[in-house]
């Protein structure tokens, strides 16, 4: 099957995503405090913590924020995205690790094993450019880089159960971008931010699956406490916890 999820790999639509989009996605904030809680509740320390198709960061750098001195791998197959995460650092300390890789391939695991197993692995808006079938084995992946007890959070966009929920997600989508964009002094009419929605050039590189499902697939897996923590229509925030040996 031919890639579609290539097109990422593009400087343009780094941009596009991070000056445009990333700041107008629905209950930004909300999602990731509630990583950071669930971080807190289920681990009383973190030393590690792997952030794959990191973009700049955002995941992997608030959890920064509670952990300064954790060690951390940003994992993207983009370089205008690693570079995004090392302009939002400013001054990479020795701890912080950044890997230009493609997880679509098996092999990636090979460039994060050196650093050891993770007690932490988040991932945003990232694995559901991937077949089904190749999400699995990436979550199977996770897993065995996952220290005992170690945490598995994915922030994803998922499928709706229903044509109705993905009108209203999309709806709800471009109302959050023409908020978002009017207030930075963007005079597009709505009309004209739909019409870049809906034709938009990375669309065809989402492979969205429900969160259930997904979910089924952590649970078969091995992970334990595995639940959907925060859902707003087509955004999920999921993942498990693997066992303590
Ligand atoms: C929608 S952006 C999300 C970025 C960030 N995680 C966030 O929450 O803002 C998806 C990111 O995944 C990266 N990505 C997509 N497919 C990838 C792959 N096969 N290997 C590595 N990175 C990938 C893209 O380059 C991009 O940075």
């Amino acid at each position: 099957m031919k890639r579609t999820d290539e097109v990422w790999k593009t400087a343009q639509l780094a941009q596009t995503f991070l000056e445009g989009v990333r700041g107008a996605i629905p209950l930004a904030n909300e999602q990731l405090q509630m990583i950071l809680r669930i971080v807190q509740m289920a681990r009383s320390e973190v030393n590690s913590v792997l952030d794959l198709g990191c973009g700049d960061g955002i995941l992997g750098r608030t959890i920064l924020t509670q952990y300064p001195n954790a060690k951390i791998v940003f994992l993207d197959f983009s370089e205008s995205m690693i570079s995004a995460v090392k302009d939002k650092l400013q001054t990479p300390e020795n701890n912080i690790e950044f890997v230009l890789e493609d997880f679509g391939q098996k092999s990636w695991v090979n460039s994060v094993q050196d650093f050891g197993k993770f007690d932490v692995i988040v991932s945003g808006f990232a694995i559901h450019h991937q077949p089904d079938s190749r999400k699995k084995e990436i979550y199977q992946e996770i897993y065995n880089l996952l220290t005992p007890a170690g945490v598995f959070l994915n922030l994803e966009h998922v499928q709706s159960a229903s044509n109705l929920g993905e009108s209203v997600f999309n709806e709800m989508f471009i109302d959050s971008l023409y908020r978002y964009h009017h207030q930075r002094g963007n005079s597009q009419s709505r009309e004209e931010i739909a019409q870049q929605y809906y034709n938009r050039p990375d669309k065809a590189a989402n492979i969205l699956a429900p969160v259930e499902l997904q979910c089924q697939w952590l649970t078969d897996i091995g992970f334990l406490d595995v639940d959907c923590f925060l859902k707003v229509l087509e955004l999920a925030l999921f993942g498990g916890i693997k066992p303590a040996e």
